[in-house]
């Protein structure tokens, strides 16, 4: 089995004589920055003007620009989205890095797909939680932290794996573990968990069973609850005990239902689709159509959100959400940065 660290594996110190510049202040960068504070590290946040720079400086950091904050730092922290890493680094942060600095990222897809690619001279490191930036801030403000990978692509100080601890202690990763990765590993993995499983796949899963049983006449309500609802409340069962905690809490007539039908919907058809995708992120097919998707200003991206957005699902679930105040609101389009559009971010 692979060695998970925590908090008592990691020496913190090789962080805390050290600057960090958390460029990006969005999902993954309001988490990093805020939580790296309160492990008590000393962090500036790098931004154009704007929402987020508004939104970093009303939570007390001093704000810089890009390329300022890299000057100041030690250890840049990029968490700009991946799309627009490439132009800020080649803009902002390449020529600002002094030789023994480290640039981090939070998804190795830049570099693995070679958009970005580092000097010879500084230390290069990933730390990528395993979960969305919002749960990242607030499992750390509950006292839990969100579990990371981390992987060292350039080691030129000595110091990196142990900056890579330090770092991922700082944004509480280590209170529930933290795993050795490569680059390539947590591009390919996170890229397929993220299409085949934990966005596509549900999104996609959710969808199929909520038009299955209107299209057959049932109410939408109830197609609501049965289909979307209800998974969070499965989800967390799997969460906290596995698939075995799930079968353990459901009535027998459903676990007999799991095992009968489950593999009929997700069969070995679907695992021949999932090794397509798979096979796409591998050989970089997938990466190359979405850097050219946004080359061309996301006319397919666009287009498809506008029309999931008109899907009745999510029209029944706003009337349904109205009503149940304990169930938290997604972010407003003017919370976010713009470019994501409406996107139904867990609040923080
Ligand atoms: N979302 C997640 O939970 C996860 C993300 N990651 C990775 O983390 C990284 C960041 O993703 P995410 O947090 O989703 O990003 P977001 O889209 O949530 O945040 C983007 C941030 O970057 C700023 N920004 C955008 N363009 C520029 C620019 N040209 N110059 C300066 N600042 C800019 C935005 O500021 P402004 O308000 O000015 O637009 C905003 O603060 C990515 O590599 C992603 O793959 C990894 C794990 C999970
Ligand atoms: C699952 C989506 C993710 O990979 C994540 C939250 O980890 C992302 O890129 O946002
Ligand atoms: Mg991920
Ligand atoms: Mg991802």
């Amino acid at each position: 089995m692979s060695k998970v660290l925590y908090e008592k594996d990691i020496q913190k110190e090789v962080l805390q004589a050290k600057k960090v510049a958390v460029v990006g202040y969005g999902s993954q960068g309001h988490a990093h920055a805020l939580n790296l504070r309160e492990s008590g590290y000393d962090v500036v946040v790098g931004l154009r003007p704007g929402k987020s720079q508004q939104k970093a400086e009303a939570d007390g950091f001093q704000v810089l620009p890009v390329a300022d904050a890299v000057k100041q730092a030690d250890v840049v922290m990029v968490l700009l989205p991946d799309e627009h890493q490439t132009a800020v680094y080649e803009e902002s942060i390449k020529p600002n890095l002094d030789a023994g600095n480290a640039i981090a990222f939070a998804h190795g897809f830049n570099v693995h797909f070679s958009q970005i690619v580092p000097p010879s001279d500084v230390d290069v490191f990933l730390v990528a939680p395993k979960g969305p930036g919002h749960l990242v801030r607030r499992t750390y403000e509950d006292g839990g932290g969100v579990p990371s990978l981390y992987g060292v692509y350039q080691d030129v100080t000595g110091d990196a794996k142990e900056l890579a601890l330090a770092y991922a202690q700082g944004i509480g990763s280590a209170r529930a573990g933290v795993l050795e990765t490569s680059f390539q590993e947590e591009t390919e993995t996170d890229l397929f968990g993220e299409q085949a499983v934990l966005c596509g796949g549900l999104t996609s899963l959710v969808k199929a069973g909520f038009e299955t049983l209107t299209n057959a006449g049932y109410q939408p309500e109830v197609a609501y609850f049965e289909c979307l609802h209800e998974m969070k409340l499965i989800v967390d069962l799997m969460y906290e005990g596995g698939l075995e905690n799930v079968r353990y809490s459901i009535s027998d007539t459903a676990q007999w239902g799991d095992f009968v039908s489950g593999p009929r919907v997700v069969n070995d058809e679907t695992k021949e689709r999932m090794k397509e995708i798979l096979a796409e992120v591998q050989s970089g097919e997938f990466a190359k159509g979405w850097i050219l998707e946004n080359q061309a200003n996301r006319p397919q991206y666009n287009a498809i959100n506008a029309k999931e957005s008109k899907h009745q699902i999510e029209q029944v679930g706003k009337e349904l959400r109205e009503l149940m105040p304990f169930v938290k609101q997604p972010l407003q389009k003017d919370e976010k940065n713009e470019q994501k559009d409406v996107k139904a971010h867990v609040t923080n």
